[in-house]
């Protein structure tokens, strides 16, 4: 079949920002991956039976051991190319706010955490997000982050959208 005619490609990303006393969970793509060595905050892909919410949460979880919850998505970033077979590819990646299951009086002691790969994360002062480098699908989420890091616990972030 022409494969401008097939179906797109899709990859989906779900993105857990979790953010206490102006701090966020930063981890640091690790060898091997795409990005590698760029920081990331805990996500993965959506997989089967799951929307982005529930994929940022599960990849939370199993990369820091810190169980969450998805409050609302802050912002989205999508691009599309075309795959080598000719096929459209639609890479989307969703970025959840999203808060500790259980408010700990300390989550700095006792977050990060139970994973093998929980050395990878760590509480990283929002001010100072602008210091490390993201893959660029990051670039809207850090300066809105940086925007409201007045003693903002949570940050009222606008929602926006890829057609901003
Ligand atoms: N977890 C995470 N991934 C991000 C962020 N920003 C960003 O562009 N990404 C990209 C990197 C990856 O292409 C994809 C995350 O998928 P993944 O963590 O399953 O990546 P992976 O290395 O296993 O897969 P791949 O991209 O090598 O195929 O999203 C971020 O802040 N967190």
């Amino acid at each position: 079949m022409n494969p401008s005619l097939q179906e797109p490609r899709f990859k989906k990303i779900g993105v857990a920002l979790v953010i206490a006393w102006g701090h966020v969970i930063v981890g640091q793509r690790q060898p091997g991956q795409s990005f590698a060595g760029l920081a990331e905050f805990p996500g993965g892909k959506v997989e089967s039976g799951e929307d982005f919410a529930a994929a940022a949460c599960r990849e939370c979880l199993e990369e820091t051991g810190l169980a969450v919850t998805a409050e609302r998505l802050l912002d989205a970033w999508q691009s599309t190319r075309v795959g080598d077979d000719g096929i459209e590819e639609i890479f989307r990646i969703e970025f959840w706010l999203c808060q500790p299951v259980s408010p700990s009086a300390d989550l700095r002691e006792s977050s990060l955490l139970t994973s093998s790969l929980a050395g990878a994360f760590h509480w990283v002062p929002i001010a100072e997000l602008a210091q490390l480098k993201f893959p660029s699908a990051n670039t809207k989420i850090i300066e809105l982050l940086i925007k409201n890091v007045i003693d903002n616990e949570e940050p009222h972030l606008e929602s926006s959208s890829i057609d901003d």
